[in-house]
């Protein structure tokens, strides 16, 4: 039978969020928590000729007869996998109407934007070949650890798995990696999903989330990189939900209105996701011992989060962090697209396991949840056979 499952991870930005969409550096890793995509076509006995999308973290089911996603994406067919295509605006307003027509609940139409994203690439790299699609998250979903990236990265490995040109072994049952060239193809492709939530992304989620590891980013260009400074982040998640794809605007908008002084703020940002990074590649030991390098990266940390309020993305909620975790002399900043959405706390090396607990106890007491998550994990992967196996 032919069924592939993928899965991607989230990531944190450590430095550079927003700044990084105007051309900035920005630092960010992957985490261990990861959003799933299974694949079946369906066979002759199904006797069906629909596409059905199952999304487990919303609990919605949606499917659409083949002719009908034929009727509206017409020339869709025609795209080539291996070249991945944006989509146009007469295409985007063809699948917005085939969106409209699903009766979203209004609690929860912030997935419309990720259905639009998943139709593109399914028509763009399957077709018209009628099958089921299951996604499921440990994400939370809008919170700044890059769900969207990863429901993306992991649909179009799914998606690609089958082509000819995926050279995978599809006798083999565990967790395979892409080869250079197909991963490069997948975090193509799942950058023009991300176009279709984020409006305008940077690249820098799906290239994390494709690639895995800790990664500098500047202008659609990736350095892999090995940190020596063993990093321990603690992640609360504020949990008032946001819009990437608003935030984003929100910044340009600024920046359209004071153009002088928001250039200062992202060059600003570039040279702290600079130093970061030569922080974190530098050897260990050097002429810097670990603690010092934790106590540097704290203050770009306080730095980077006191531009991040420049660009009017912080939130009361996110000073509620920022100020518990400082009771305790912890750093903090937002990560992702912030106004909301997750905080991030530099856990240092020598920090007690009871001050850990303590700050985690009072910042839960806020209403928060506090995630741990292993940081600069591997990246995107895809697993042939029965999903249950
Ligand atoms: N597992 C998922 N199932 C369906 N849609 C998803 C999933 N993960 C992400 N999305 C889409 O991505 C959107 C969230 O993206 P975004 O606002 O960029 O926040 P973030 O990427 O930080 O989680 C959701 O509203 C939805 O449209
Ligand atoms: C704000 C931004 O820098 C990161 C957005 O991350 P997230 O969707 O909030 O996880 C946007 C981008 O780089 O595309
Ligand atoms: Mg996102």
């Amino acid at each position: 039978m032919e069924e592939v499952q993928a899965r991607a991870p989230g990531k944190i930005i450590l430095s550079g969020e927003h700044a990084v969409v105007h051309g900035s550096t920005a630092v960010a890793s992957s985490i261990s928590l990861y959003t799933y995509v299974s694949l079946r076509f369906s066979t002759p006995s199904d006797n069906q000729d629909l596409l059905k999308l199952q999304l487990k973290d919303p609990a919605l089911e949606f499917s659409w007869p083949i002719t009908r996603i034929q009727q509206v994406l017409p020339e869709s067919a025609a795209v080539l996998s291996s070249t991945p295509a944006s989509c146009s605006v007469e295409c985007a307003k063809s699948i917005a109407a085939l969106v409209e027509e699903l009766d979203i609940p209004e609690a929860k139409i912030g997935i419309a934007s990720g259905i639009s994203a998943f139709l593109w690439l399914y028509s763009s790299i399957q077709g018209f070949k009628p099958a089921t699609v299951v996604v499921s998250s440990e994400l939370p979903l809008g919170s700044g650890l890059g769900s969207s990236a990863a429901f993306c990265v992991a649909m179009a490995a799914a998606l690609l798995a089958f082509t000819d040109s995926a050279s995978l072994d599809v006798n083999q049952q565990d967790w395979q990696f892409f080869g250079e060239k197909e991963l490069e193809l997948v975090n193509r492709w799942a950058f023009e999903g991300e176009k279709i939530i984020h409006g305008k992304p940077s690249g820098i989620d799906n290239t994390v989330s494709s690639y895995g590891n800790i990664i500098s980013f500047k202008s659609g260009n990736l350095t892999h990189m090995k940190s020596n400074v063993p990093l321990k982040m603690l992640i609360t998640n504020t949990k008032v939900g946001r819009n990437t794809k608003a935030l984003v605007a929100g910044v340009s908008e600024r920046m359209l209105r004071h153009p002088d002084a928001m250039a200062f703020v992202f060059s600003a940002v570039d040279s702290i996701s600079k130093e970061l990074t030569s922080i974190l590649k530098s050897p260990t030991p050097d002429e810097l011992s670990v603690t010092e390098k934790e106590e540097k990266i704290e203050e770009l940390m306080e730095m980077n989060q006191g531009l991040l309020q420049c660009m009017g993305v912080s939130h009361a909620t996110i000073e509620t962090v920022l100020r518990t975790t400082l009771k305790y002399k912890l750093a903090s900043k937002l990560t992702g697209a912030g106004g909301g959405g997750c905080v991030l706390t530099l856990l240092p090396t020598l920090l007690s396991g009871t001050i850990i607990d303590k700050v985690i106890t009072e910042l839960e007491s806020c209403g928060f949840q506090c995630i741990i998550a292993e940081i600069g994990g591997t990246g995107v992967e895809v697993k042939f056979g029965n999903s249950s196996s």
